[in-house]
């Protein structure tokens, strides 16, 4: 038997019970469910990651909806858990719903949400500003510096990659690689090779635009490519950024074969999922290949990272913040 979990109740006679498995931001999502007759209880139990047991016990006898994280498990367990409270809906706060068993949902009736679409540019940016901090090894350089190891301006230290006229590949040209692919073109002049299974001609005007736009100005064009295969960016990109869904098809998509057909020097951007790469690959690879640099957001075993990894000094690692950016005029 699971412990009890701690709540923070809202609107107490609210008719349907909605269950959020943890606090987020701000007062609007609390102020339109109440609009909607519900009570709703906060989950406030000091545990980052909630098993499932914990879920059940917050879900309890009657239940009409839960709102869930990235981190949690929802499969046949939690949905059957959910139905037999009489719940119809589950959101996952995330645009990944990997860990979300969607066939389980519709099995048992519960209808499924999640939030494609309002973390675009703030992961673009992310995976922009890992392509530069893993491009002018700007961790590296700062570690440097508060060990008290600069004793003076010299031409080799930390050289780095210029990325203007360098080709950027995206894998998975979605909303968010699209959005980091029109980063990287406009703001450093790169050239684009995308591969995707879907063509987006959006995104392939906008940089034949640019590149008219650089020409007319009497600036080199910048072009685009849509490969035929992944191995085309792997081959020809100098940054690769990796930004699509994580399901079958993808899991792994980045292991030992593909790094070793990425340029010695290439970058590697991944803000999509941690499984998408194969992490004890892209350890060793990192060992053998100094001048390969990767950034990261994401980890196959989230929290932990692989054994290795930590001590690679060619690796920028964040704590999965790609959505962790405030906007102004969020309610109060
Ligand atoms: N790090 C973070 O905090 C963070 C934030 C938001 C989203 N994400 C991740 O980013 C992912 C993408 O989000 P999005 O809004 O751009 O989704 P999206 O659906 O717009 O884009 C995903 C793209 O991947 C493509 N794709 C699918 N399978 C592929 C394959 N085998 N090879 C190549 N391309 C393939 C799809 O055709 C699609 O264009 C999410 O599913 C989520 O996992 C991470
Ligand atoms: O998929 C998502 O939404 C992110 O990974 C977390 O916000």
């Amino acid at each position: 038997m699971a412990k009890p979990i701690s709540i923070e109740v809202y609107n107490p006679n609210g008719k349907y019970r909605v269950v959020s498995t943890k606090s987020m931001p701000g007062t609007r999502w609390i102020n339109l469910l109440i609009e909607q007759d519900c009570r709703v209880e906060i989950c406030t139990q000091k545990k980052t990651i909630l098993s499932v047991e914990d879920i059940i016990a917050l879900i309890g006898d009657k239940c009409d909806g839960v709102i869930g994280q990235l981190t949690e498990d929802w499969g046949e367990t939690l949905f059957a858990a959910l139905s037999r409270a009489g719940g119809k809906a589950f959101s996952n706060m995330a645009v990944g719903y990997n860990n979300v068993d969607v066939n389980a949902a519709n099995k048992h009736g519960v209808a499924v949400g999640n939030t494609p679409g309002v973390l675009t540019e703030t992961t673009a940016e992310l995976a922009a500003s890992l392509s530069l901090a893993a491009a002018r090894r700007i961790v590296e350089a700062d570690q440097f510096m508060r060990a008290g190891l600069y004793d003076g301006w010299l031409p080799h230290l930390f050289v780095g990659n210029l990325l203007k006229g360098q080709t950027v590949g995206v894998i998975g040209a979605g909303r968010i690689g699209s959005a980091y692919a029109r980063m990287m073109v406009e703001g450093f002049k790169m050239n684009l090779i995308y591969y995707d299974l879907y063509q987006s001609t959006r995104l392939e005007k906008f940089v034949t635009a640019y590149g008219e736009f650089l020409k007319a100005n009497g600036e080199q064009p910048v072009t685009w490519k849509r490969a035929a295969s992944m191995d085309e960016v792997l081959r020809e990109a100098d940054v690769i950024s990796l930004h699509p869904i994580l399901d079958k098809t993808t899991y792994h998509l980045i292991n030992k074969e593909s790094l070793a057909t990425m340029k010695k020097e290439a970058i590697l951007v991944n803000c999509s999922r941690g499984p998408v790469v194969d992490e004890v690959a892209l350890v060793e690879h990192l060992k053998q290949n100094p001048m390969f640099r990767v950034g990261l957001d994401v980890f196959e075993d989230e929290p932990y990272m692989k054994p290795g990894l930590a001590d690679m000094k060619n690796a920028v690692v964040v704590p999965h913040i790609a959505s962790a950016s405030k906007v102004k005029l969020i309610d109060t």
